[in-house]
């Protein structure tokens, strides 16, 4: 398979190891610093729009290759691709369930290990060595960072960012664009577009407020 990168940074860096890992080929690098389209080497470098004219000449799949969830989510509705157009890409050395689901321009990390019957959604980073244990539902746009244990039966929302080696125990919810602090153990559900840090996590930002550190429970 032939991939287009979109995003030409260290995490583009990850994603086109986990792309060569599978013996598939990065053939193009878009980034927006760049002006013109340009082939070096094997490799064309050049802007985001010139995704579709690639598409077309290469037969080529693409990934959003940009670890901000809210930068993946606006580049992936201005570029207006269909599903197909994007590619699924799996570590050769990740562990994935035959009975999980993965959905388009999703990227799964060395190591990670996602169990029986998750389902994970589109343009989802599961990053390294993370486990998504069986029956939990990833939203599209979230990021599950390095090391974090996502235990049976967790929702995670749309866009949510999981901070590295954080635990959420079963059948919580994280809402929608939370964002939960590396090292936490989650142990309620936690409401959408919330920052919750800590053992056991609590709720330090919400959408419109900061939570002063004396209201939050010890
Ligand atoms: C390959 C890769 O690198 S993938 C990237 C993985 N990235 C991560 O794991 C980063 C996750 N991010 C974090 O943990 C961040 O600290 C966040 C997002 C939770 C909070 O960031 P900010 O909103 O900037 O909060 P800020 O740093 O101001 O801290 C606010 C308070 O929360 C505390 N806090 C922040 N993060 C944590 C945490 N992870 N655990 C416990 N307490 C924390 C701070 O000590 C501070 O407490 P205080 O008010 O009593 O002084």
């Amino acid at each position: 398979m032939k991939v287009i990168l979109i995003g030409d940074s260290g995490h583009a860096r990850v994603i086109a190891d986990n792309v060569t890992s599978n013996g598939d080929t990065v053939i193009a690098r878009l980034d927006d610093k760049y002006s013109e389209l340009e082939k070096r080497g094997e490799c064309f470098y050049g802007p985001s729009s010139s995704v579709h004219e690639l598409i077309r000449q290469e037969q080529a799949k693409v990934v959003i290759a940009i670890g901000a969830n809210a930068v993946r989510q606006k580049i992936a509705s201005k570029l207006n691709l269909s599903e197909d157009n994007y590619a699924t890409i799996i570590h050769k050395e990740a562990i994935v369930s035959p009975s999980a689901e993965l959905g388009p321009g999703t990227v799964v990390m060395p190591g990670v290990i996602v169990n029986a019957a998750a389902k994970v959604g589109s343009h989802v980073i599961l990053n390294t060595r993370l486990v998504i244990e069986h029956d939990c539902v990833i939203g599209d746009y979230a990021h599950v960072s390095p090391g974090a244990m996502i235990t049976g039966g967790v929702l995670v929302g749309d866009g949510v960012h999981i901070g590295a080696g954080a635990t959420v125990i079963p059948t919580k919810s994280i809402g929608a664009w939370s964002t939960i602090g590396a090292g936490s153990v989650v142990i309620d559900d936690i409401e959408e577009h919330s920052t919750a840090v800590g053992v056991p996590a609590r709720i330090i930002k919400t959408a419109d407020q900061t939570v002063s550190t004396a209201n939050r429970k010890a």
